[in-house]
């Protein structure tokens, strides 16, 4: 309860960041249509007194205020909405907006690697697009249906204070209705099996492709003999369900028509002792029918706002872990150029939320101007060593210096300037050519010179050969005339993104070349090898290869043996394959596979 008021609270105060006015409109007019119906009911029943005294100046005064309450509590809802819609959309996009903050805004990306945030995101995603302006809706409907309950309240009270035992009896409808759903739900669950079936087989039946294969094996009746038997079986589940469900709200129903007709005698009885009037048993009528919307009203109402106030407290959670990610405190500038290298100091890392250590007491030094290759098994840490290199995680214990300096005091914002990389799991940017190579160096993002030169550094020109438009051409299934490309064209274009930063100290590729063949990654490769020594001369830059081809690994000035979550080994080629251990094993394996 306290995460629901609180919640709330938090969006309220959102809705009122947003526009003041807009609020207080929407929620003063959402006030108006709730109370208007139990003011309604007073005044039908002056009404009914004063017809009956014939009364016709009271009876008339009564009539017009019923119809302008009944007017108000149709109509005030419906320019209410106008607002608040407004309200909860900027909400939705506000919200989404913070979302897209916690994504990019912090230098690591520890949040995005664990389950729990995951499990938050994808909640808070299916939330904001189902519920979006509803949980806006329901907040104010809260506020209005708040005032209402306590008016109707008042007003049983008043007619006989056992009528306060009404909103009970609105609860076995409330519930049964709930345990009704139950039922559907359990017996959509129950039909799922034969639903897909059913699904699949219809949909194999219209399937171009599948045509020829249900022609040549003659499968035409079986399939729709299966399909009838899935429907029908399917259809029985649920037809099932719909009776019992049905049988449960009709009890549900009965329960409260029990207690209404309770109510309306209790009343009935005084009037006929002439205790109350003919208006008093017309006021019970109309609001112990108001009783049974109300309490369902409130109760569905209640389940949005912990929905709701659910999705702000995963924000505020998710918030939290993003930004103890945030550096605090001053920061070095990232080096012109590189003189040492880059040291790794007794480093161990365990990803959060895990036990086991992945890298344990890692020593190791890049010396600056070298290519370096990773090499070891599926699942060594290859990768997770490029992870803590380019500052997306810290080091559980031990440092990562760059020329002295731990990786952790330089700027991450200077540090990923200076830090070129391409990826397996690549983006492919939906936007013109030049533009998806040219975001690899924002500033230079509509320069030809520069995208063509990183083109040819990543041995990807050929690509734009094949580009109508050539740079100008838009790439993508997102637009109508977007270019299609092959898995391999997009990777290579991600290679020339890695290539567009001119003066690195740090060149990270992992595995980027997995669409492309032996041939064509050894060719790039050689290219890369030229780069990574001209950016070394000039930058000191290291160079980082993560890859499962020994042909393209030899060339590496030094190669890194990761097993056991350490380096077990490190040297050049040759002085690996004569030391006789894992990495000259895992060479000969492969050399001889291609023999
Ligand atoms: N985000 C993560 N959370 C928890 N464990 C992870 C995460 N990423 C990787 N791991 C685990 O860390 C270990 C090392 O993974 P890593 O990706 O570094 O291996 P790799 O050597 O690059 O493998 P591959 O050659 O298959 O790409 C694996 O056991 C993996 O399951």
């Amino acid at each position: 309860m306290r995460q629901t008021v609180s919640g709330s609270w938090a969006l309220f105060r959102l809705a009122g960041r947003i526009s003041p006015g807009k609020l207080t409109l929407s929620s003063v007019l959402m006030v108006l249509q709730s109370v208007a119906l139990p003011l309604a009911a007073p005044a039908l029943a002056v009404l009914t007194d004063a017809a009956v005294a014939g009364d016709a100046r009271r009876a008339s005064i009564a009539a017009v205020l019923v119809a302008v309450l009944v007017v108000a509590a149709l109509t005030a809802g419906h320019f209410a909405h106008i607002f608040y819609f407004e309200l909860g959309d900027e909400a939705v996009m506000r919200l989404e907006r913070d979302l897209i903050g916690l994504s990019h805004d912090s230098p690591g990306i520890e949040h995005h690697e664990r389950p729990e945030y995951a499990d938050r995101l994808q909640v808070l995603r299916t939330e904001l697009n189902r519920s979006g302006w509803g949980s806006m809706q329901a907040l104010l409907s809260a506020i209005g249906l708040g005032v209402a309950l306590v008016i109707t309240g008042v007003l049983l009270a008043e007619l006989n204070p056992w009528l306060l035992l009404l909103p009970l009896a609105a609860l076995p409808p409330l519930v049964l209705g709930r345990r009704a759903e139950n039922v559907l739900g359990a017996a959509r669950a129950d039909a799922a099996a034969d639903n897909r079936r059913a699904r699949h087989l219809f949909v194999l039946s219209l399937d171009a492709d599948a045509a020829k294969e249900l022609r040549t094996c003659g499968l035409g009746e079986e399939v729709r003999t299966r399909l009838r038997r899935s429907w029908d079986a399917a259809t029985a589940i649920l037809w099932a369900g719909e009776v019992r469900a049905d049988a449960l709200r009709a009890a549900g129903q009965l329960a409260f028509a029990v207690a209404y007709v309770a109510a309306t005698l209790l009343v009935l009885r005084d009037a006929v002792a002439g205790q109350r009037t003919v208006g008093d048993v017309v006021l019970v009528i109309t609001l112990a029918s108001q009783v049974n919307q109300q309490v369902t009203a409130a109760v569905t109402i209640l389940q949005q706002l912990q929905r709701a106030a659910r999705s702000m407290t995963d924000l505020a959670w998710m918030r939290s872990l993003v930004q103890a990610q945030t550096v605090h405190g001053a920061q070095v500038a990232a080096p012109d150029e590189l003189r040492d290298g880059i040291r790794f100091d007794g480093v161990s890392f365990t990803y959060p939320g895990t036990d086991a250590p992945v890298l344990e007491a890692v020593d190791l030094v890049l010396p600056a101007g070298t290519s370096v290759a990773i090499v070891g098994e599926n699942g060594a840490g290859k990768t997770t060593l490029v992870k803590l290199l380019c500052r997306f995680y810290a080091p559980t214990t031990g440092t990562i210096t760059v020329d002295g300096v731990d990786l952790h005091d330089l700027d991450p914002v200077g540090w990923r300037d200076r830090t070129a990389a391409g990826f397996q799991d690549f983006c492919r940017f939906e936007l013109l050519a030049r533009q998806n190579v040219g975001v690899g160096d924002l500033p230079r993002i509509e320069s030809d010179d520069a995208v063509l030169g990183a083109l040819d550094r990543a041995h990807s020109s050929d690509v734009l050969a094949r580009l109508d438009d050539g740079l100008d051409t838009q790439l993508g299934t997102s637009h109508a005339d977007g270019a299609q490309l092959s898995g391999g064209q997009w990777q290579k274009l991600a290679l020339g993104r890695a290539m567009m930063r001119e003066q690195p100290l740090l060149v990270v590729l992992d595995e980027p070349t997995s669409a492309l063949d032996a041939q064509a990654e050894h060719d790039l490769y050689e290219r890369y090898a030229a780069h990574a020594k001209a950016v070394g001369a000039t930058t000191g830059a290291v160079t980082v290869l993560v890859s499962h081809r020994f042909s393209t690994v030899r060339m590496a000035d030094l190669i890194l043996v990761v097993a056991d979550h350490r380096i077990v080994e490190s040297g050049s080629h040759e002085e690996l394959v004569a030391l006789g251990g894992l990495y000259a094993e895992l060479f000969g394996i492969q050399a001889a596979a291609y023999l």
